[in-house]
């Protein structure tokens, strides 16, 4: 086993006060540094967690993509916590892109606070207006990072199958997915969760928010799952940080129990 296989993940399960960005980084800062004291080296954080769902603002809130810590606005504030604290990191934040428009979008930062990749969330979620105020992602993106390929996406992209499989037939051996997801859709998330890492035989770190906000209540249940659908931690519904060590062989290990890619019959699924 490399030791590029084991990977300490901690999921930052934190309470996203609405339209409040200086205090949400207050308190993820304080979270990141005691994730990093834990000996993680992934660091998640949930879907928004600088604004939460104030789209409304979202004009004042939305900043450009930064590739450094040097940058100016919330993403380099993000890329500088991953460098003081030299671990990668990843959450998403609404971003304003070149070309305007806004974009709910995931960094990844590497240690060193430079950026690994980005996504921008694909499937926008109607429940929550989020096609009135930003512009869907426009691909797909699996990263090669040192414990191995890594598939990105945001909450609602968990209700897509196509996508996961599209990044494991590309070799993802972890996918991570922060999230908003409320009541009363907690089983919807759990189930969801168990089976896009069962069905792709990898690992899945999903980060959800907790608190209330707008009279809606998220409920956490943040997870680590395994390629055989043990989840190995889950949150309750208070703020938490989740850390748990895997090992990224055990991947390889359940795709050779059961050779699910290689009995594929993709001549068979158009219709
Ligand atoms: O699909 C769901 O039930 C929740 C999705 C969601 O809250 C989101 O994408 O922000």
């Amino acid at each position: 086993m490399s030791s590029n296989s084991q990977l300490t993940i901690t999921l930052v399960q934190m309470d996203c006060r609405l339209g409040e960005p200086d205090e949400n980084f207050a308190r993820a800062a304080a979270f990141v540094a005691e994730a990093a004291r834990r000996g993680s080296q992934l660091v998640v954080l949930p879907e928004l967690w600088s604004t939460a769902y104030d789209l409304e603002h979202g004009e004042r809130h939305a900043a450009p993509l930064a590739r450094s810590p040097e940058a100016e606005g919330w993403f380099g504030r993000f890329a500088g916590l991953a460098r003081d604290h030299g671990v990668w990191l990843c959450g998403s934040l609404l971003e304003r892109g070149e070309d305007g428009r806004l974009y709910n979008c995931m960094p990844c930062y590497r240690p060193d606070g430079s950026l690994a990749g980005a996504y921008r969330k694909i499937h926008l979620f109607r429940l929550m207006e989020e096609e009135v105020y930003l512009a869907p992602g426009p691909e797909p993106v699996l990263l090669e990072l040192p414990w191995g390929k890594t598939g990105l996406a945001i909450c609602y992209d968990l209700r897509f199958p196509e996508l996961f499989r599209r990044y494991a037939l590309a070799g993802a051996r972890l996918l991570i997915l922060p999230a908003e997801w409320p009541h009363p859709r907690r089983e919807h998330w759990r189930t969801l969760l168990r089976a896009r890492a069962i069905e792709n035989q990898c690992f899945v770190a999903a980060c959800n928010r907790v608190g209330h906000s707008k009279g809606t209540d998220f409920f956490g249940a943040s997870a680590v799952i395994d390629p055989w659908g043990a989840t190995l931690v889950e949150g309750g519904e208070i703020e938490t940080l989740l850390t748990v060590t895997v090992n990224l062989d055990l991947v390889d290990a359940v795709r050779k129990r059961i050779p699910v890619f290689a009995d594929r019959r993709p001549e068979l699924y158009a219709l």
